[in-house]
């Protein structure tokens, strides 16, 4: 296990004076410690302040809890101490302006997995840095975070689990940090991460299969019947229902996670954000050796029109998630099945 610390990790990316880096360093150090102070909160549970509670709706008409709009707080604030023009968040409808003459833009979402916070399962705080210039109407708060996930400088989050982890790309690998309580400092955990391409674990709602489409039922189907149907082989079934949960685990030991749209209103193009959920997501997969699609395109090359929008989300072992595309785009090329999408599967009655 390497030992580095996440400063020291930091330097060495910064090396000779790259404004850029160096920008980039000094926004991770800052959240890293915003997302201590996060953390406290968490560990005190209902005993503490900001936490159970819950308010009206964000901007994307999600139950908002204490703790989203506390951890919210937190992150603006330790922005205002970051190189950073505009930060836009899950629970803001527009980004806020910082230092104008900045060079990075934060999207955020400061509190993943909400529905869990009552449940003391692990809940975390996803973050994208982009260039605050690299947008068509550059320094226009509502234009820049419509660049593809593409052109992100860095990914990342934090997971408040049994430990506080990160889990950062800066470009070059996909690094875990553990929050080391004798040292006071992130420690790093694992170099880099390598997902296997292959996969034996899926995570999807499957509360919501008969909302599916035919391609995602018939994929879950094939998975369900394990050794004795197409695959071959029987595969294991894990949902958090808290992404940076589902990600961790899939970073540590492989799997595929799938949120597609369904037919429920408003679910169309499933539950996830594009900005600020899926595309540091995606990025930290495809760092990872993994893939990342809306279930047929690669995520970092969406083009976003909005702030909040959502995408269909499948990313993973890149085996499984060209599997998924082909399930989508050519069915016939699965396994020896005909006619395709007949009318079976383990779930219907
Ligand atoms: O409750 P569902 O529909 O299974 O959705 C779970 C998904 O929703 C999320 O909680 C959405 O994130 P927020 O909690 O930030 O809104 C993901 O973490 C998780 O993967
Ligand atoms: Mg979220
Ligand atoms: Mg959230």
């Amino acid at each position: 296990m390497a030992a580095a610390t996440l400063d020291a990790f930091l330097n060495s990316y910064v090396g000779e004076g790259d404004r850029l880096r160096s920008a980039v360093a000094a926004t991770v150090h800052q959240l890293a410690e915003a997302a201590v102070k996060v953390r406290h909160t968490i560990n005190q549970g209902v005993l503490g302040a900001a936490f159970a509670g819950t308010r009206g709706a964000n901007s994307d008409g999600d139950v908002q809890k204490d703790l989203d709009v506390y951890a919210d707080d937190i992150f603006l604030d330790a922005m205002r101490h970051a190189p950073i023009a505009f930060y836009a968040s899950e629970e803001l409808e527009q980004p806020v302006l910082l230092q104008a003459d900045a060079p990075l833009a934060i999207a955020i979402d400061p509190l993943d997995g909400s529905s869990n916070i009552d449940t003391n399962v692990s809940i975390g705080t996803i973050f994208s840095l982009l260039p605050a210039t690299g947008a068509p109407g550059a320094k226009n708060p509502a234009a820049v975070f419509l660049q593809a996930g593409a052109n992100q400088l860095g990914a990342g989050f934090f997971i408040y689990g049994p430990q506080l982890a990160l889990v950062l790309s800066l470009g070059s690998g996909t690094h875990v940090f553990v929050l080391s309580n004798r040292l006071g400092a992130f420690v790093q955990a694992y170099e880099s991460r390598i997902i296997p391409a292959r996969a034996h674990e899926f995570a999807i709602n499957a509360a919501n299969y008969r909302h599916w489409d035919e391609a995602v039922r018939l994929y879950v189907d094939d998975c369900l019947k394990g050794a004795e149907g197409p695959r071959g082989r029987d595969f294991n079934m894990r949902w958090i229902a808290s992404l940076v949960a589902d990600c961790y685990r899939i970073l540590i030991r492989g799997g595929v996670f799938l949120y597609p749209g369904d037919q429920r209103k408003g679910y169309h193009q499933g539950r996830l954000r594009l900005v600020y959920e899926a595309n540091p997501i995606a990025y930290l997969v495809e760092q990872a050796g993994g893939a990342a699609t809306d279930t047929v395109t690669r995520i970092l090359d969406l083009e976003p029109e909005s702030l909040h929008q959502r995408t269909p989300v499948v990313f993973g072992s890149s085996r499984e998630v060209n599997r998924i595309a082909r399930y989508h785009t050519e069915p016939s090329s699965i396994g020896e099945r005909a006619p395709l999408f007949s009318n079976r599967g383990l779930f219907r009655a």
